[in-house]
């Protein structure tokens, strides 16, 4: 079973977080995939609302059936991703985790928390976002990881390939941001 981990603040979810799932399932040809809402993104200065409220629109918005909303983070206790997945890949032995992120993401991976055992530990599927395109070729990570790039035309391989393995996929951009619907004071 390939399982997408698709963490987020989620501040509030839209349309482009759906879109997102949508392309990734297809793309990665992952069997399912988690909203991994976190209780606060550690490099964020801004807490997020409250876990319950962010849930509970995330499932309203997040109805495809292979889409599954978790609270997971909050329940383990981890806040830092690495640490997350070693806890996943502790309690679920038999499955075969996708950590999934926006190009934004790529861009500043280098400054999450031990973030090179998370390239090492599970393949990484990476989404566009219009205006980052040159900021994650050009970042750390990836030209630290250049050699473990796959190619976007394999990218439904990424979860059979052992890690170090990260795919950059194009895909039809959508430029919806919650940090825009929170200006606008609609959240
Ligand atoms: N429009 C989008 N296109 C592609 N990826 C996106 C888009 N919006 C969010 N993402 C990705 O979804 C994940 C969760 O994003 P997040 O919940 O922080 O939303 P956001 O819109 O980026 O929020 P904010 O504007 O507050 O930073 C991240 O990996 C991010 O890169
Ligand atoms: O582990 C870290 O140091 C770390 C630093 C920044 C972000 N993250 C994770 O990245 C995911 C996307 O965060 P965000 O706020 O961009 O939606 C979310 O699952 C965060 O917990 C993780």
């Amino acid at each position: 079973m390939a399982v997408g981990l698709f963490g987020g603040s989620f501040d509030p979810p839209h349309a482009g977080h759906v879109h997102f799932a949508r392309e990734a399932l297809k793309r990665f040809g992952l069997d399912r995939l988690i909203w991994l809402v976190s209780p606060g993104n550690p490099l964020k200065a801004d807490a997020p609302a409250s876990m319950d409220r962010r849930i509970a629109l995330c499932r309203t918005v997040a109805t495809h059936p292979k889409i599954h909303v978790s609270r997971a983070e909050g329940v383990l206790g981890t806040r830092y991703t690495a640490e997350t997945l070693a806890a996943l890949m502790a309690r679920f032995p038999g499955v075969r985790f996708v950590w999934l992120m926006g190009a934004d993401n790529l861009a500043q991976l280098h400054r999450w928390n031990d973030w090179t055992q998370i390239m090492d530990r599970v393949p990484v599927g990476i989404l566009a976002r219009p205006g980052f395109r040159l900021a994650a070729r050009n970042s750390v990570a990836a030209r630290r990881y250049r050699a473990a790039r796959l190619p976007d035309a394999a990218s439904r391989l990424l979860a059979r390939q052992p890690p170090p393995c990260w795919c950059f996929v194009n895909m039809p951009m959508r430029s919806d941001a919650s940090s825009l619907i929170r200006s606008r004071g609609e959240w």
